[in-house]
């Protein structure tokens, strides 16, 4: 008999990939067999990283890439919402294929457990269905599970209609009294699109939820000591298993270039820009925080993903390279890349800042790093949740103010950029947190226990 099977199914979007993955090598270590489900669109996106992930030299085996495919076009693949419709369509019976192929042709049941995103309910029931040992992963804060999970208590006290639509715009909620308070419009569907889709965004996660709930396992790329109310409120079920990031150095020649150029810098003396894999910043905002940092007149690493959609569709022809020129000619420095290694970037010395839109993987990231932010959220409502938790629960950061025009100025982020490279106070909290959430993963941690109990229920 092989080594017992587990088979991995993410939402195919890279915050989402990222944590799963690194879930998937540990799973390797403690000998499994992992597959680990890649579609046609996120494959070609992250290609790299799978193939970084699969050739870590301290992986016993691999990670077996399965890819699906997801019924998209090339077109079709820079629209957010045809991917999410996709993932409702066309994954599920992809997936269902896979598990028949994985059984072979007497359909033994062969996969010991499956481990989905807690986004895609459909994976969960199918492992139900055909008697799979099955667990829900959450890549995002636990603070947004307990959002899910308080839709009842929302609706008993009239906060939503049974329908998600909120009673009262912009009021500021708490799911429990520890939990830092929640803007109500920043709710997860209720910031999404027109009222159609903010219902039946509502209507999927209710499912969802009823899918996560009877699981036996709620994993969290998180950690008590970064959220205890809201694992308060998640009790028993949902268990951290973070911080879950990448121990290894790639090799590639641009993490290579990268950490050479921050090898030039004193300790702490760097700015970081990076928003994610979709945020996108328009052409005003854009020159805004190139301004900024101009007049900041620290060095900077910028992520800018110059062939992203968003980016390519706002900007003018030869606009992000007619900066780049500038930057160039002038006398202060900064590099722009279109994807940098930022795990190995946010751990170098040099780094003293990071710029975010506080997605929860760089949320952890940069907090496992001991790096304090100045937070840019604005895509994604989690992002609000995370910057309350960076900036007014564990103080490792400050938030960026908009102008009257819903612009974040120059000025505002030389202003901010000082303040937080400055703060001895913040740069302090910001090492101990870095302290306790490597502590968290260490034998003998309250992640790493989560995680050994975790293995042993597969195991048995
Ligand atoms: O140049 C880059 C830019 C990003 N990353 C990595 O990409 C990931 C980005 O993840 P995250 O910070 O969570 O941002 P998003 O990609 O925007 O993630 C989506 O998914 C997250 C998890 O659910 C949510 O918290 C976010 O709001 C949502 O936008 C991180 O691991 C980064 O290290 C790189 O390695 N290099």
């Amino acid at each position: 008999m092989g080594n017992p099977h587990v088979l991995v199914v993410p939402y195919p979007a890279e915050g989402h990939i990222i944590p799963l993955l690194e879930l998937s090598k540990r799973l390797v270590k403690q000998g499994f067999s992992v597959t680990f489900v890649s579609t046609e669109h996120v494959h070609q996106k992250v290609k790299d990283l799978i193939t970084k992930s699969t050739n870590d030299n301290d992986s016993e085996s691999e990670v077996h890439v399965a890819v699906v495919e997801d019924g998209l076009s090339f077109e079709d693949r820079k629209r957010p919402g045809k991917l999410s419709e996709s993932v409702l369509r066309v994954m599920p019976g992809k997936v269902d294929e896979l598990v028949d192929h994985i059984n072979g042709d007497n359909q033994t049941v062969v996969i010991s457990c499956l481990v989905a995103d807690q986004s895609l309910g459909w994976a969960l029931d199918m492992a139900e269905r055909r008697g799979i040992k099955r667990a829900a992963f959450c890549p995002a804060a636990a603070a947004m599970l307990a959002q899910a999970f308080s839709i009842p208590k929302l609706i008993d006290e009239g906060i939503i209609n049974k329908d998600g639509t909120l009673t009262k715009k912009q009021m500021m909620i708490k799911l429990s009294p520890e939990m830092p308070g929640m803007n109500t419009s920043n709710l997860v569907w209720a910031s999404l699109g027109n009222a159609d889709m903010q219902r039946n965004v509502f209507q999927l996660m209710l499912k969802n939820y009823t899918s996560v709930k009877k699981t036996d396992w709620l994993l969290c790329n998180s950690t008590y000591d970064l959220e205890p109310a809201a694992f308060n409120l998640l009790a028993p079920q949902a268990l951290p298993i973070g911080p879950l990031l990448s121990t290894n150095s790639s090799t590639t020649a641009t993490t290579k270039n990268c950490l050479k150029w921050l090898d030039q810098f004193p300790p702490k003396s760097v700015i970081y820009i990076a928003f994610g894999s979709s945020t996108a910043l328009d052409p005003t905002q854009f020159m805004e925080l190139a301004s900024g940092l101009e007049l900041s007149n620290r060095p900077f690493l910028w992520v800018v993903r110059r062939t992203h959609n968003m980016y390519s569709e706002n900007f003018p022809e030869g606009y992000i390279d007619g900066f780049l020129d500038r930057v160039l000619a002038s006398n202060y420095k900064g590099i722009v890349v279109e994807w940098a290694p930022q795990q190995e970037v946010l751990r170098h010395p040099s780094v003293g800042c990071f710029v975010s839109h506080c997605g929860w993987n760089s949320t952890v990231e940069g907090v496992s790093s001991g790096v304090p932010f100045l937070c840019w959220p604005n895509c994604f409502a989690d992002q609000f949740v995370n910057q309350s938790y960076v900036c007014e629960v564990w103080g490792v950061g400050l938030g960026l103010e908009r102008d009257e025009n819903g612009v974040v100025s120059r000025e505002e982020i030389r202003r901010k950029v000082e303040r937080v490279m400055g703060d001895e106070e913040m740069i302090g909290k910001a090492l101990e947190l870095k302290e306790m959430a490597h502590h968290c993963v260490k034998e003998g941690g309250t992640s790493a226990n989560n995680f050994k109990a975790f293995v042993g229920w597969i195991k048995s």
